[in-house]
């Protein structure tokens, strides 16, 4: 396993943690409680001049509301005056009912209803010198509405601090994506452990300055839960081997890519390219003979293996044994960008990946491939790294879309163990899963890849470490963790709507020169 730090919870395994403690003797109340103590004692060491301030605490109606009600409480004589404004209406959850009672019992702390009272809740907001929210943390879902919206784009305007218990209410605490209405703090609290979310880069503005608090948690529950592993554009020189001076190119591995029908030449074009700027000593492009002719200009530096074509122009099954050789001879291969799928595919993929012993990496059509009967994977002889995005992901899983983006590490860990493969799950925040259940998050990208080719140039590099001889794990998080950085170098100069796919080509090696250096 790749030494990377575990540093956070998701959102179930914060539950677990949660329950664990629960059965440890640390009731779930007595964590609400520590949670408002530990709130309490940050707030007044980032805000010291509280005694004379107006403090506005934005509660939900969940637990995250809960912990508002609580610091109310502990907050009282320290302020000058606070107010409390329920944006989803009264609290619903036994715990936080229980501490409504206990803060309604102190005169001075006012409580308003945002829907009821609204232009009273705006104008105590627009005086506030300080606003706390707790309108949702980890059981947020969706996008805000109702009152909770504009009590939040108030406090987003307002002239005051802004501080968010656990998570930015409108932020997903796992993959950090933001509903349209999102507090932006200027300090996030994190309750007894971070959250991915709050480690990805793009939701840094959102979060601000982020402190984890101790809640009293006992460290055996929280040590008990797996962790995601973040991956970090700092991890990755590690990852990347030296290159032997006295080497020559047929000790940089050789790999074959099966990709492109007629029509999606450039999915073949992109992966080879990126492949041969990830250090490969020899790349194979395998191809229907109309897309070899139309990219051949273009891969000078590339083997190029011109493939039978169907009438349909599709990879003709005739080409099954001439591959086969081919396959034999390569250390790694990349089936799948832009090959399509009909029963010609089908049949060529199916019968390479069911005999070869060559590493495989498939992606996209190679996956759709599979996924008639995808236990083939279990039983291949070769490793293999699955590359989905969540549509191939829900083909193969029996899951829908829906149920994956829920929780992706879950549906790729659980995925990886009973298929013995690597899957890379792509999308937002991609997630690595091994078979031995790790699952390491990547942290770098943007939503400027979102685009058609950027698969094609991550199966690529994927492949071309592959080739080099790095194990499955390492190859698959240094090409995902570095595809996604290229992203990101691309956004700054180019504009997450600018970025093309081969744009991330010519990033490859200017970064790979970096980790050179820091290595
Ligand atoms: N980690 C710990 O050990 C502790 C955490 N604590 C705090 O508890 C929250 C989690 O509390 P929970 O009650 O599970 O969830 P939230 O408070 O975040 O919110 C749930 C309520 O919000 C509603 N909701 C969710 N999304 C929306 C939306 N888009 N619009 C409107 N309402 C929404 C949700 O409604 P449902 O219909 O989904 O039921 C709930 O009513 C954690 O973050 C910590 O702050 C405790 O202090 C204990 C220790
Ligand atoms: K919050």
């Amino acid at each position: 396993m790749i030494n990377l730090q575990a540093k956070a919870l998701t959102i179930a395994q914060m539950k677990e943690a949660e329950a664990r403690s629960n059965e440890l003797g640390v009731s779930y109340a007595q964590l609400m409680e520590n949670a408002g103590s530990a709130c309490t004692a940050k707030i007044k060491e980032l805000f010291p001049k509280l005694s004379t301030s107006s403090v506005v605490i934005l509660c939900g109606k969940g637990n995250n509301g809960g912990d508002g009600l609580v610091i109310a409480r502990k907050l009282e004589n320290s302020a000058a005056d606070i107010t409390c404004i329920f944006c989803c209406g009264e609290p619903g959850t036994e715990l936080s009912q229980k501490v409504y009672q206990q803060a309604a019992a102190i005169s001075s702390i006012q409580f308003l209803d945002a829907k009821k009272e609204p232009m009273l809740c705006h104008f105590c907001l627009n005086q506030a010198d300080l606003i706390i929210d707790c309108i949702f943390g980890t059981g947020f879902h969706g996008e805000v509405q109702g009152s909770a919206q504009p009590m939040i784009g108030t406090a987003n305007k307002a002239d005051a601090v802004r501080i968010a218990v656990d998570i930015p209410s409108g932020m997903n605490g796992d993959d950090g994506s933001c509903s349209i209405s999102v507090f932006r703090a200027d300090h996030t609290l994190a309750l007894g452990a971070l959250k991915p979310a709050h480690l990805l880069e793009d939701t840094q503005s959102v979060c601000g300055k982020i402190h984890t608090l101790d809640i009293g948690m006992p460290s055996e529950a929280l040590e008990d839960s797996s962790s995601v592993k973040l991956l970090k554009w700092e991890n990755l020189p590690a990852l990347l081997p030296k290159r032997d001076p006295n080497a020559n190119k047929g000790d940089f591995g050789k790999l074959l890519i099966l990709a492109g029908r007629s029509g999606m030449g450039g999915a073949a074009m992109m992966a080879t390219l990126s492949a041969l700027r990830c250090g490969c000593g020899l790349t194979t492009l395998a191809a229907a003979s109309s897309v070899i002719n139309a990219c051949f200009p273009h891969l000078m530096e590339a083997v190029t293996l011109s493939l039978a074509e169907t009438k349909d122009g599709a990879v003709s099954s005739e080409s099954l044994t001439l591959l086969s050789e081919h396959l034999s001879s390569s250390t790694a291969a990349v089936i799948g960008c832009g090959l399509g799928h009909d029963e010609h595919t089908e049949k060529l993929v199916r019968s390479l990946v069911k005999e070869t012993q060559t590493p495989l990496v498939i992606d996209a059509d190679g996956i759709n491939c599979l996924a008639g009967d995808i236990n083939i994977v279990q039983t291949a002889k070769a490793p293999i790294i699955l590359t989905p995005h969540p549509k191939e992901f829900s083909r193969i899983c029996g899951k829908s879309v829906a149920e994956i983006e829920a929780d992706r590490e879950q549906a790729a860990s659980q995925f990886a163990q009973q298929y013995s493969v690597h899957l890379v799950l792509k999308g937002h925040a991609t997630v690595i899963a091994l078979p031995d259940g790790t699952v390491y998050q990547n942290t770098t990208g943007n939503a400027g890849m979102a685009k058609g080719g950027s698969g094609d140039v991550l199966a690529g590099m994927i492949g071309s470490f592959l080739a080099q001889g790095i194990a499955s794990e390492k190859a698959a998080c240094l090409a995902v963790c570095l595809h996604g950085a290229c992203g990101d170098r691309c956004a700054q100069r180019l504009s997450e709507y600018g970025i093309l796919a081969r744009d991330l080509i010519q990033e490859i090696p200017l970064l790979l020169r970096e980790l050179e250096q820091n290595r």
